[in-house]
């Protein structure tokens, strides 16, 4: 059995930093000191080694056991294995490469189906489809697809049922390719969709292949045998998982002055009944009176998903104070742990299942 476990992190491009700003978040920092740098550790799992990779090779990495976990983008590991969200359960078990963690919060982005502006007749696969039709007819040939995702594309291309593309691969920003007439249209990541919009390209309405954000995986047989690896990974995930559950959620206490603990507890319900109708999750709840309170003032509390958005806090706040309250603390969670963390729970499962 070894006696550490390498976990695979991107050393570059657009998930680098943000990977190890998570990981710090969790309670996880890498040390790494320069970024030629390809080895690493972590201070709080001596451990762990991490090692530095290109994302788009990290789930290879891991299907060879070469590294015991990763994290990637969702799109990169769909794109390894053949296949997206659309896969039955039985396709799933037999893998090599388990998700552990599907969405860490960040690294969001789509894979989309992008055309040029130019085209005002084509908003849709649909018109796509007639497209290709078109083309064949007064062109004799097909659409040329330039993706970095060609077998994602390919099973798009077929669930739509447009077929006679010639899907290829080029070098460089895909973007260009319509702009110098290499391309016909493009399937590559979009975010904010500033790339696209700056080369003239649209997205068809019905045109997103896949959502991702970034993930984390492991390999099943290094997980199912090596007992230490397993025990490394199950402290990652519950950090994760407590961390990705407290994102965007804060704390908020409330000072209601009062002097009769019945009429608080009413106090609580009506201000619930209001945030439900507003479609705002929380609970707020009267905290046990001695609990940092002056005398004739109660503390109620409540956890609420308001993230970085005043106009939302401030929809509470002022539930709050027609409620009566004197004070307001909103204090952001660290980590929210929940009675066992799900992402173990699911991975020992899925474990049991391969033995
Ligand atoms: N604009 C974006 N916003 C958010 N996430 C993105 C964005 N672009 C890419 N990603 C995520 O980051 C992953 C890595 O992309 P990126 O282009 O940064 O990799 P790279 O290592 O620089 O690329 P290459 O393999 O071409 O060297 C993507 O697969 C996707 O999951
Ligand atoms: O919708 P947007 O917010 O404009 O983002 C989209 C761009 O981001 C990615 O490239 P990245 O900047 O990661 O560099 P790359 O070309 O090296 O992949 C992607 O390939 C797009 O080009």
């Amino acid at each position: 059995m070894s006696e550490r476990i390498r976990l695979a992190l991107p050393g570059k491009g657009a998930l680098e930093a943000a990977t190890m700003n998570f990981l710090a978040e969790c309670g996880l920092k890498v040390r790494r000191s320069n970024p030629r740098q390809y080895l690493a550790s972590m201070k709080s799992l001596p451990d762990v080694e991490v090692v530095f990779q290109r994302a788009a090779d990290i789930p290879a990495l891991v299907q060879s056991g070469d590294a015991a976990l990763g994290i990637t983008g969702y799109d990169i590991l769909a794109e390894h294995r053949g296949y997206g969200d659309d896969v039955t359960d039985e396709v799933e078990e037999d893998e090599e490469v388990l998700v552990l963690v599907k969405d860490l919060g960040y690294g969001s982005c789509r894979l989309v189906v992008a055309v040029p502006e130019t085209w005002i007749d084509v908003s849709t696969c649909a018109d796509l489809w007639h497209l290709v039709g078109y083309y064949r007819q007064h062109k004799g040939r097909g659409l040329r697809i330039a993706t970095k995702y060609p077998v994602l594309t390919g099973q798009f291309l077929r669930r739509h049922n447009i077929t006679h593309c010639k899907i290829f691969s080029p070098h460089g920003a895909l973007e260009a390719a319509p702009l110098t007439d290499t391309a016909d249209l493009i399937v590559d990541l979009t975010e904010t969709g500033t790339t696209l919009r700056e080369n003239h390209l649209k997205l068809l309405e019905d045109g997103v292949v896949l959502r991702s954000q970034s993930c984390l995986i492991g390999n099943a047989r290094l997980l199912g045998q090596d007992a230490h690896a397993l025990k490394m990974t199950e402290i990652i995930l519950e950090m994760i998982d407590a961390r990705v559950q407290a994102r965007n959620r804060s704390l908020l206490t409330a000072y209601v002055s009062c002097n009769d603990q019945e009429l608080v507890q009413q106090t609580c319900a009506r201000i619930n009944q209001r945030l439900k109708a507003m479609g705002i999750s929380t609970e707020f709840r009267l905290m046990t009176p001695d609990d940092g309170a002056a005398p004739g003032s109660y503390t109620i509390s409540g956890v609420a998903r308001v993230g970085d958005s005043a106009p939302e806090l401030l929809e509470i706040i002022a539930v709050l104070r027609a409620a009566g309250a004197t004070h307001v603390h909103v204090t952001p969670i660290t980590y929210r742990f929940t009675e066992s963390s799900v992402s173990v729970r699911a991975l020992r499962e899925r474990l049991k299942r391969l033995r």
